[in-house]
């Protein structure tokens, strides 16, 4: 199958079928693939904010005069998306999204429902002999057998067992589509779910590009520089689910994983719960960040790190201990103390390089939030004190940060974004 010049499909031991693998050194921030959305659907609470076409954010969207369920910033994304599907479901849609049927289901499986009623009256026109119904009926299906929900178009071509067959596919292949970490729709790219299995260290990660008048595209992005020979892997779910990831690996894509990450995660038995107590948390934390700076971080995760990980450490590692710690900055960082902010958040970024993998976007966000905080302190300290100038210091230096991880992935999703936000905080520094 041809997938482009840097990468390649070999066959790969157990349940996985077959690998990406480079066929070439791949250097940081290239793109490996580029493909468009098959099919999408916005999350319920991004329709009237977005095009459904597009999924471009407007402000000055038109609604379809048939069911005024649809919104499309232009005609052009308005025509692309009737001779696409929606010819077939305008006039049935209202009735359908106030059936039983439809009204029974939860709020994910309406998702699905509905971008199966997408993609049902997109391959309406097609020879169920075409390329096009055989790159998602050679897809993988999941673990487990699960009845296809009622679809708002019936189609005498593709038939019940075919819509089973294509149903089947859809939870372990296809994507959640995000701007800048926020999901806002889901989506089907056949080309990119043949290609990568996951990994709790990925190499590769997706992002969405979003222009007027297309269908959004995915991109896969190298994180690192990648051996010729080495499989790419993208990350199926947020890696920090660091107790449950294994749970849902097995219920819904019928694996388990043994990545390095993993791997570690077991050598280091179960993640005890962290202390209620809030002096036991901090001293907790303390430990993690005495621990982080006697050990010399040269970009690699603990987990790829030959440094035997304290036991008494292992409580940091519960997804409630990463939650809190998150709260705590997010709280701070807006309405709070620049020393809790900045303590917090140095905890957070400590765990998270633990967690990800080098140049990892979530690492880079969380960068430009600690250089956005630094920054606000600024402005309320006296300019000439020595707090002010320490915080435009670590301002400089969180934000270099952020730019070097964020600019491996490059631009993404919406206009405005992080890449815009560290343009204005940098011209707020120099000024
Ligand atoms: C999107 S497909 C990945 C592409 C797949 N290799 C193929 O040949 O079509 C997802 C399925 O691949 C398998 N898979 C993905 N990552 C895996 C991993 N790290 N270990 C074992 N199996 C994996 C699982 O069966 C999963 O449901």
């Amino acid at each position: 199958m041809p997938f482009g010049t840097a990468v390649k499909l070999e066959p790969r031991a157990g349940p996985s079928r077959s690998k990406a693998v480079a066929t070439r050194q791949i250097c940081a921030g290239s793109s490996v693939l580029s493909c468009e959305a098959l099919c999408t659907v916005l999350l319920p609470e991004e329709k009237g904010q977005r095009c459904d076409t597009c999924n471009s954010k407007s402000v000055q969207l038109q609604k379809c005069s048939g069911c005024a369920a649809y919104f499309y910033c232009s005609t052009v994304c308005q025509g692309l998306q009737w001779r696409s599907h929606h010819k077939k479901i305008c006039k049935r849609f209202n009735k359908y999204t106030s059936s039983l049927g439809f009204q029974a289901l939860a709020p994910h499986e309406k998702l699905d429902a509905l971008l199966l009623s997408h993609l049902v009256a997109q391959l309406d026109g097609v020879s169920v002999d075409s390329d096009l119904v055989s790159s998602i009926t050679s897809l993988l299906p999941g673990p487990i057998e699960i009845a296809s929900p009622p679809i708002a178009f019936s189609s005498t071509h593709i038939r019940a067992p075919l819509v089973r067959d294509i149903y089947s596919r859809f939870g372990n292949n296809n994507f959640v589509i995000h701007s800048h970490l926020t999901t806002f729709g889901h989506g089907i790219f056949p080309r990119a779910s043949r290609m990568f299995n996951h990994s709790c260290l990925p190499n590769v990660a997706a992002k969405y590009i979003l222009s007027p008048s297309t269908f959004p595209k995915m991109e896969v992005v190298a994180l690192r520089d990648i051996s010729e020979g080495e499989e790419l892997c993208l990350p199926y779910l947020d890696p920090a689910l660091l107790q449950s990831r294994q749970q849902i690996f097995q219920l819904s894509y019928g694996f388990e994983c043994r990545c390095d990450s993993c791997l570690f995660l077991e050598k280091i038995g179960p993640i005890p719960k962290p202390p209620d107590d809030q002096v036991e948390r901090d001293k907790l934390a303390l430990d993690l960040m005495q621990f982080m700076q006697a050990t010399p971080y040269d970009g690699l995760t603990l987990s790829t790190c030959s440094i035997p990980f304290p036991s008494d450490l292992r409580p940091v590692f519960h997804e409630s201990f990463i939650a809190h710690v998150a709260e705590k900055f997010r709280n701070a960082s807006h309405d709070g103390l620049y020393s809790t902010a900045l303590n917090s958040g140095l905890i957070l970024l400590a765990l998270y390089r633990l967690i990800y993998p080098p140049n990892y976007p979530q690492i880079g966000m969380h960068l430009l939030e600690l250089a956005k905080t630094s920054w606000n302190t600024t402005v309320l300290e006296d300019p000439a004190s020595l707090a002010a100038d320490r915080a435009k210091r670590e301002s400089r230096a969180y934000l270099d940060e952020a730019k070097a991880v964020l600019q491996t992935l490059g631009p993404e999703g919406d206009l405005d974004g992080p890449l815009v936000e560290i343009d204005t905080l940098e011209q707020l520094l120099r000024a």
